[in-house]
């Protein structure tokens, strides 16, 4: 017995003079070496402690996506332990109205389930590879460990992570403030960077609502009520085995509210907004990836789709190639074309169709939640029907001109207007002249103090501008006919004149009848 007590004590006073002078030592031990005494020693605290650590990492062992667990341990323990911690992070809450608390890296959080006691240890983990990182600032990795007692393994496991996952999830929706994302430059891409993936954010704080859009008002119902099937759908697309989104389609001239519109969306659902920016985007991997990233509840707007195509490089390579070909020019009618899989090969940096196409409805898009995915364009009739097609993009909204329901919506919200006798006039101009709602609000809020919310002076410089508009137009009319008119006439001259000069056997001789 005596025997057994010295040895242990041996044993033990060579152990801790080992911690005590390890951290000298291991500068001079070689790395292979340092590595098996640190997994030995890990072994051998792990045989001699009774307590057992449970690890939640960032990225899990997949690496694309955040894993949803570590989000749910985040938010459970700003709300649950926050308080207990010394060390504290604080940042502004929903509608950037309240202060939120979280725990602060390093710090021990002690908790407590159906009277087990258990530890958390917020931490981060630097990768001191000494390979050269393809992401720059590759460098921390984040974990939550968990640390109890053995014997509260199974109560630990079954009840506690379940329910620490609920109550996350529910604090997250809790505390969730909206919010915009726009992608990041792909150069600047880093998963692994703490607290940041693909896409940046700021707070969604745009006042729009579907009572303050201007817009017919059955048309306005329709939307809303796709809106909620949408949303309250969830069991429906499961029972008839179609992925949980929605594409939106929403065309119409500059200046008619298509992205007031997925704003009021967006606030009426309580949904993020993620638009997303194509010429940022490498490749269609990348594409994937920014997909991948979105959580449920989001809206994925890619504005003025036609113009995001222009944009990128290859696509005008692409066009121009077309066009020269064609013989078309600048002006030219011409659709503008995403490259095809085959361009895609030299120098595999652009998006394609294809990978546009697998954005919308590939498998990946089946990933995580409920998720809308809208597109923007002046010009619905230039973009390849594959893109837009009834399947893909399943409601088409066309916003247009400023009609007179949608005009007494902006009155009302601009001036306060309900009646007022210039009322008719204003009903018979909107019929004959094209005006956008843009410019129907901006005539209904003069920046000048004397005019300042006067509904007269406003209604009637509207009919002022409503009357010069139409005058526009019917002048641009009369040049159009004009020009049109004296595009046939020399068509007929010249018509007649080839007829005229032209030998019969040189007519045959051009039908290559000869
Ligand atoms: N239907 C509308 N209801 C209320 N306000 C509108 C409406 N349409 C336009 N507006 C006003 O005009 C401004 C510009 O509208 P918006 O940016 O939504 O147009 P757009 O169709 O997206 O234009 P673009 O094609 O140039 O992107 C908005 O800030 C809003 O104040
Ligand atoms: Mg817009």
């Amino acid at each position: 017995m005596l025997m057994n007590v010295e040895m242990w004590g041996a044993v033990w006073s060579a152990l801790a003079s080992l911690v005590f002078l390890w951290p000298m030592l291991q500068n001079h031990v070689p790395a292979g070496l340092r590595h098996w005494l640190t997994a030995m020693a890990d072994k051998l605290a792990s045989h001699l402690s009774p307590y057992l650590h449970i690890t939640i990492s960032e990225y899990g062992d997949h690496r694309f996506r955040r894993s949803d667990f570590f989000l749910a341990v985040e938010a459970y323990l700003s709300h649950a332990c926050a308080r207990r911690a010394r060390r504290l992070k604080a940042d502004l809450g929903r509608d950037a109205r309240s202060v939120q608390v979280s725990v602060d890296d390093h710090q021990e959080v002690t908790d407590s389930f159906r009277g087990a006691t258990l530890w958390w240890y917020p931490s981060s983990k630097s990768n001191k590879s000494s390979v050269i990182s393809f992401y720059p600032g590759e460098d921390e990795r984040r974990f939550y460990r968990l640390v109890f007692h053995r014997r509260h393994r199974d109560l630990v496991l079954d009840g506690c992570l379940p329910h620490v996952l609920a109550e996350g999830r529910a604090v997250t929706v809790r505390n969730r403030q909206r919010r915009l994302f726009t992608n990041n430059a792909s150069t600047s891409w880093n998963p692994y960077r703490r607290g940041k993936g693909v896409w940046s954010h700021v707070p969604f704080e745009h006042p729009v609502s579907f009572d303050t859009l201007a817009m017919d008002p059955g048309d306005k119902d329709a939307i809303v009520d796709d809106l909620v099937a949408f949303r309250d759908g969830k069991d429906y697309y499961a029972r008839v085995g179609k992925p949980w989104k929605r594409g939106y389609l929403l065309y119409g001239p500059p200046g008619t509210g298509k992205s007031t519109m997925i704003a009021a969306m967006a606030n009426f659902l309580d949904y993020d907004v993620c638009d997303l920016e194509l010429t940022a985007v490498k490749n269609n991997t990348e594409l994937r990836k920014l997909y991948i990233e979105t959580t449920g509840k989001s809206i994925i707007v890619i504005e003025d789709i036609d113009c995001s195509i222009d944009l990128t490089g290859k696509r005008k390579k692409a066009s121009g190639d077309n066009k020269a070909s064609d013989g078309g020019g600048e002006g030219s009618d011409d659709k503008p074309k995403l490259p095809t899989e085959a361009d895609r090969d030299d120098g595999g940096s652009k998006v394609t169709l294809s990978g546009l196409l697998n954005f919308i409805d590939g498998l990946w898009s089946a990933c995580g939640g409920d998720r809308i995915i809208i597109f923007t364009t002046n010009h619905k009739e230039k973009q390849d029907p594959a893109l837009i097609r009834r399947g893909r993009m399943v409601v088409h909204i066309e916003m247009s001109y400023c009609g007179f329901e949608a005009f007494k919506v902006l009155a009302s919200n601009y001036l306060g207007v309900e009646q007022h006798e210039l009322l008719g006039d204003i009903r018979r101009l909107l019929e004959e002249a094209d005006m956008s709602p843009a410019d129907v609000a901006e005539n209904l809020m003069p920046m000048s103090k004397r005019k300042k919310r006067d509904p007269d002076a406003c209604l009637a410089g509207l009919v002022e501008a409503l009357n010069m508009a139409k005058e526009e137009a019917q002048a641009n009319k009369a040049a159009k006919e004009k020009e049109e008119m004296k595009a046939k006439e020399q068509a007929t001259t010249n018509g007649e004149d080839e007829g005229k000069d032209k030998m019969p056997s040189e007519e045959y001789k051009a039908n290559g009848d000869i």
